[in-house]
């Protein structure tokens, strides 16, 4: 889906399709480069990284295993809720594994730290990230980023993975909804 086929709910693009594109052939390149010769664990945070593994995955050009964790904390709103749910675990150990953990978003920085945290916790041989996103401004917690995605100003993205409530993941570019778009959320409502 393009941003033309739903246009009357889009306020702005923020990154276009040959952005994205541009940015994760390059990393791909670099990570290729970082990983010759060892075993790679490309481990995405489901549900938002789904768009940004797929082009990641097909774009290096050495074999790395895929896995997938699927955590939450924004539920059906625009902030999170603090408190990182695990909704699905990894299917394997991660014990002298090199991984490479692949996000859509860095936000407040809680679900990465949580993971990078956990995954050294369980013995990994080494932790590094890729974010395609990064809102900087926003950042309530540290955490050390290999490979830097785009910053972003403080909006509320969609897009390329990224949903609000759900919906808008299957946009091909990251884009910014009209105000009205998130009018129904609940101000009291922590999601
Ligand atoms: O830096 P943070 O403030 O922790 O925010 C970033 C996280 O929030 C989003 O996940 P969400 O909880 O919306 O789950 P989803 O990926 O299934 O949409 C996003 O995909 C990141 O995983
Ligand atoms: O801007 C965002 N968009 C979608 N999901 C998110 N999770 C954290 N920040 C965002
Ligand atoms: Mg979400």
């Amino acid at each position: 889906m393009r941003i033309a086929d739903i246009q009357s709910h889009i306020d702005h693009e923020l990154v276009s399709k040959d952005r994205i594109e541009d940015l994760i052939s390059k990393v791909a390149a670099q990570v290729s480069q970082d990983y010759a010769g060892k075993d790679l664990l490309m481990v995405a945070v489901l549900k938002g990284a789904i768009n940004t593994l797929a082009a990641l995955s097909q774009a290096v050009t050495i074999p790395v295993q895929l896995e997938f964790m699927s955590l939450s904390s924004y539920g059906s709103g625009t902030t999170s809720s603090g408190s990182i749910t695990v909704r699905k675990d990894l299917d394997c150990s991660v014990r002298g594994r090199h991984i490479l953990i692949v996000e859509d978003i860095i936000d407040s920085g809680r679900t990465l730290r949580w993971l990078v945290d956990e995954l050294r916790s369980r013995g990994a041989a080494s932790v590094e990230v890729f974010a395609l996103l990064d809102k900087t401004c926003r950042h309530e917690v540290q955490v050390d980023v290999k490979y830097p995605g785009y910053v972003i100003p403080d909006e509320f993205a969609v897009g390329f993975g990224l949903d609000y409530d759900e919906r808008y993941r299957n946009l091909d570019s990251i884009a910014v909804l009209k105000p009205q778009e998130y009018e129904h959320e609940d101000q009291g409502e922590q999601s």
